[in-house]
């Protein structure tokens, strides 16, 4: 039997449409959520993504700023940028592509970003936050799956949850929300002996790896719900997710194609995580 393709066109759709109605709620009271994007130099990537970025927030009636900044520029002056930011009444997110060119410190850079305003959830003391499950931003991509897996009415207490990949942008962080919402969890990496054997005892495998259609059939149960954040592009210009799409579809249950399901569903939570900032900016002013 063939895996059921989750419609990240479903997902994002309906999720959009909620923010926006919130976004046009809070517009009622006065404020328009805003968000500032920084992108350094000109790699094509960056810009189809901020773009994107930049797009789905008007769809959403927010307001946005793109600031592109040439790759020579002085990491004094992005740090000056996003002190500018900071004080901005009209910004409540504030997103600094990655990658940065490597003059610039991108630990400088991020713990510069205002605590509250920090739309990646990537700032030290937001990832602290996420580790004891206090209120703060979501984590963009890692939340996109589990919006996702919420979508397709997986009940995740219990299950076992294989994240292959350990960055701090998502195989970690991804770890902790499936913890959150009870689900046993291993992550595997690199340097992980077997992986196979490991990751085919998965109910959920998350691949965060980022090497194209590295996951294939022996790397998956019968049955399993597969979501392959891997977006890498090949030498032809396509995309090609971290998992071999053609070779896993039919022993999964569930499966994302990418393009067109995490990546959207990242870009939805970056508008929800500055959302709720604003927010929790408006209620700051109420209540003094
Ligand atoms: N500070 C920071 N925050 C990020 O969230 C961040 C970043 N830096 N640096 C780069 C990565 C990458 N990223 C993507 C988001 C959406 C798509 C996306 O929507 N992709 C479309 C395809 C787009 C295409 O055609 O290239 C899809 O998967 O359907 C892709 C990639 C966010 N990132």
């Amino acid at each position: 039997m063939s895996a059921q393709v989750i419609n990240g066109k479903e997902i994002t759709g309906a999720y959009r449409a909620q923010i926006k109605e919130d976004v046009a709620k809070l517009a009622q009271q006065g404020v328009q959520p805003g968000l500032a994007v920084i992108i350094v130099g000109e790699d094509p990537a960056s810009q189809v993504y901020v773009r994107n970025k930049a797009k789905a927030c008007e769809e959403a009636g927010m307001y946005s700023e793109v600031h592109r900044l040439e790759a020579g520029v002085s990491e004094k002056e992005v740090l000056a940028l996003i002190e500018k930011l900071n004080q901005s009444p009209k910004i409540h997110g504030i997103l600094v592509q990655s990658p940065l060119p490597k003059h610039i410190s991108e630990d400088k850079v991020v713990e510069a970003i205002a605590v509250e305003k920090d739309a990646d959830c990537f700032h030290p003391v937001n990832v602290g936050n996420l580790m004891i499950g206090k209120e703060g931003p979501a984590p963009c991509t890692p939340a996109g799956v589990i919006a996702i897996l919420k979508h397709i009415g997986v009940e995740l207490a219990g299950k076992h949850a294989v994240v292959i990949g350990r960055s701090n942008i998502v195989g970690k962080p991804m770890a902790i929300l499936l913890l959150r919402e009870h689900a046993t969890v291993t992550i595997c990496h690199s340097k992980t002996a077997n992986m196979a054997e490991i990751t085919s005892q998965a109910d959920i495998l998350i691949a965060a790896v980022g090497k194209p259609r590295m996951i294939r059939k022996e790397h998956v149960k019968p049955g399993a719900i597969v979501i392959d954040v891997g977006i890498n592009r090949l030498d032809t210009g396509k995309l090609a997710g971290d998992v071999d799409f053609d070779d896993v579809l039919d022993t999964a249950s569930y499966i994302t194609p990418v393009p067109g399901c995490v990546g959207p569903m990242t870009i939805t939570i970056l508008l929800k995580n500055t959302l709720d900032a604003a927010s929790r900016s408006l209620k700051a002013q109420v209540n003094g």
